[in-house]
């Protein structure tokens, strides 16, 4: 038997649609893998009952075919699904990582990847890996054609998630098919600066690379009070903020210091709103780390 925590992801971070992904420090699923001749998956925790246990729908039940390792698989879910935190990929993560392990597979962290994006397939039709590749690997991560590349980071984060649900199906249907040349010179302009300030570790520079002309504003639309509380964030101190990944959580990044500030403000922009919300401080984190086993 073995156990794992994958943790929480944010993708996109505003200028790295489909490209960028961090993991979080907090929160995170566990998942446990014992082998079986036929798969079977129990969920509980955070959001279990909207999560299906059938393998043809729960994002491990990919992961176990592409892997041929059947398995009685447990998630612990810490993630709420539907959340823009990577709920969906963080259990794929942790069972690509805890499979491999049980059955000697072999494969590198890097080769799951791909794997475990399979199982956004079963949830979003699209095989992004942007949420995968930070759970997995940890760090900042960017996929493209080329791979998918790690550097680790230390950014402070605040991940605020209101009480809505938004699947990342059915926020991929707003996404413009065509993005005009000046949004797209000033996207590259800030997907470089963020890289760079991850490299960095540089909260500022991070935060100035958030921006995105294109998608973010499309996505905004879905989640009630994202102006008032993005307003509010920077009032109190974020260098950055943006939906992260499909919504309706938004992410900010801040300097040492301004999490417990940030955070308020944009719980406090949401109940303005009327709208309950949850606000995670945390920080650019390690990858799905083996617990037992
Ligand atoms: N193991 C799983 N964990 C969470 N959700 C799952 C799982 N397997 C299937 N699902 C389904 O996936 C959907 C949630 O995934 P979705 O990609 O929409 O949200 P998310 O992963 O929180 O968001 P994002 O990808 O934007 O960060 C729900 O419909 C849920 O029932
Ligand atoms: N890149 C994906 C991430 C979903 O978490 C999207 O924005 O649809």
């Amino acid at each position: 038997m073995i156990t794992v925590r994958a943790p929480a992801t944010s993708a996109n971070l505003g200028s790295g649609f489909d490209v960028f992904g961090a993991a979080l420090s907090r929160p995170a699923d566990v998942v446990t893998v014992e082998k079986a001749d036929r798969t079977t998956i129990e969920v509980t925790g955070v959001g279990a009952q909207y999560i299906p246990e059938d393998p043809e729908k729960n994002t491990v039940g990919a992961v176990v075919e592409a892997l041929d390792a059947p398995a009685h698989i447990h998630i612990d879910k810490g993630v709420r699904p539907a959340s823009g935190l990577g709920s969906s990929a963080a259990s794929a993560a942790g069972a690509a990582v805890a499979l491999n392990r049980l059955y000697d597979r072999g494969l590198s962290r890097t080769e799951l990847v791909p794997i475990a994006a399979e199982g956004e397939v079963v949830v979003s039709g699209v095989a992004h890996a942007d949420n995968v590749a930070p759970s997995i690997l940890g760090g900042f991560t960017i996929t493209s054609t080329h791979g998918t590349r790690a550097v680790s980071a230390d950014v402070p984060l605040v991940a605020c998630l209101p009480d809505v649900a938004v699947s990342t199906r059915d926020a991929r249907r707003v996404v413009p098919d065509t993005a005009p040349m000046e949004a797209l010179v000033e996207t590259v302009g800030n997907a470089a600066t963020l890289t760079v300030g991850m490299c960095r570790s540089d909260p500022d520079l991070v935060g100035a690379g958030m921006d995105d002309p294109v998608v973010t504003p499309e996505r905004a639309r879905l989640i009630t009070g994202y102006d008032d509380v993005r307003e509010a964030a920077f009032a109190a101190g974020a260098t950055g903020v943006t939906v992260s990944g499909a919504g309706p959580a938004v992410i900010a990044a801040c300097r040492d210091g301004d999490r417990r500030r940030v955070a308020a403000a944009m719980l406090d922009g949401f109940a303005d709103a009327g709208i309950d919300a949850r606000a995670y401080q945390t920080r650019i984190g390690e990858g799905t780390t083996v617990l037992r086993g």
